[in-house]
């Protein structure tokens, strides 16, 4: 199905009022494209570490909205120009001039699964869930992973880091937390390998339901791996519901700054003696993590492993 896309071309500080604008009109959906740098707070909870490159800010924006059905379309226009003209009167709306062209309805949510194929990290078998075990490896541990619109396929190189780490020292008694658990990957890689019992959280909700599938795909029982959404840096809540001193090992793949942040906390709830897996951190914050850690009286470092870019460092609860 084709799409009409219409492109605005605006001012940052009109963009707020132009989105409940259409919002009012019953166009849903928007994209905002501007220069406007993206704040700590921003990047905090993403996936991003290296910040995208962008021209300065100059303070315009683009609006773009979509239209499936053109029969209502002047009335569409005369709405948004008539919006315009209000919102002119309480802020600079530049431009406005209005840009169209033709897109494809693809389906986004599901058009990256095409790349997602099974491989392996050492005798671990990863795969889709929809796909079949490949012959050639059906001796290995299986893992089944369907992310959804959480994170965590397993083909990035922190969770390989994570995982070859969970395998060192994963044992029959060993119960887990799991910080930024997202699919559940490395919550149900542990368990796989022969762990007790996980407890995860996420910032992200979608990670909830995402565990919850991937646990029924791996024929995990439920009531092995409790997850639930919060952040444990801040939330005394999630800090309780996790309980104190009570893990053998914490894993936590987010980014280093999250790292840094977690690593005070998280020592009030590992074991003594346990060990605290992380990775997320590209090479150029090694040293970042590194001080932090080496500035907590609680935890020494023990190991340091890379693979590409990334780095992973595992440290032990004192
Ligand atoms: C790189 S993904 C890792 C997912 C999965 N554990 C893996 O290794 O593939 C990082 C996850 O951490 C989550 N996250 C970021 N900050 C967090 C925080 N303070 N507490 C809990 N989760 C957080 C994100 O929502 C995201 O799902």
């Amino acid at each position: 199905m084709k799409w009409t896309k219409f492109t605005l071309k605006t001012t940052t500080e009109a963009v707020d009022l132009i989105s409940s604008m259409l919002d009012e009109i019953g166009i849903e959906g928007i994209e905002i494209e501007d220069n406007v740098p993206l704040s700590d707070a921003d990047t905090k909870g993403m996936f991003i570490d290296i910040l995208p490159e962008l021209p300065p800010d100059d303070g315009t924006a683009k609006v773009s909205f979509y239209v499936e059905d053109l029969s209502n379309l002047e009335n569409i226009i005369h709405q948004v120009n008539a919006g315009l003209d209000e919102i002119a009167e309480f802020v600079n709306v530049g431009e406005r001039t209005l840009s169209v062209s033709e897109t494809e309805d693809k389906d986004w949510i599901n058009n990256w699964k095409q790349y997602f194929k099974p491989f392996t990290v050492d005798d671990i078998l990863i795969k889709p869930t929809w796909e079949t075990i490949p012959e050639e490896h059906k001796d290995k541990l299986l893992i089944q992973i369907d992310p959804g619109t959480a994170f965590g396929t397993g083909m990035h190189e922190t969770t390989q880091l994570c995982i070859r780490q969970l395998r060192k020292y994963v044992n029959a008694d060993s119960e887990i937390i799991d910080v930024g658990t997202g699919s559940g990957i490395l919550g149900i890689a542990a368990l796989k390998l022969g762990a007790k019992s996980v407890f995860g959280t996420d910032l992200d909700e979608n990670a909830i339901v995402a565990v919850g599938e991937n646990l029924e795909s791996n024929n995990i029982p439920a009531d092995r791996f409790h997850v639930v959404q919060g952040n444990i840096i801040d939330d005394k809540n999630i800090q309780d519901q996790a309980g104190y001193e009570c893990y053998d090992i914490a894993v936590a793949n987010i980014l280093a700054p999250v790292i840094i942040m977690l690593q005070g906390e998280i020592c009030k709830h590992i074991k003594h003696g346990g060990m605290f897996i992380t990775s997320g951190i590209i090479n150029t914050k090694e040293q970042d993590v590194k001080d932090a850690m080496n500035a907590n009286p609680e935890l020494e470092i023990v190991e340091t492993t890379y693979q590409g870019d990334w780095v992973s460092i595992t440290a032990r609860r004192k």
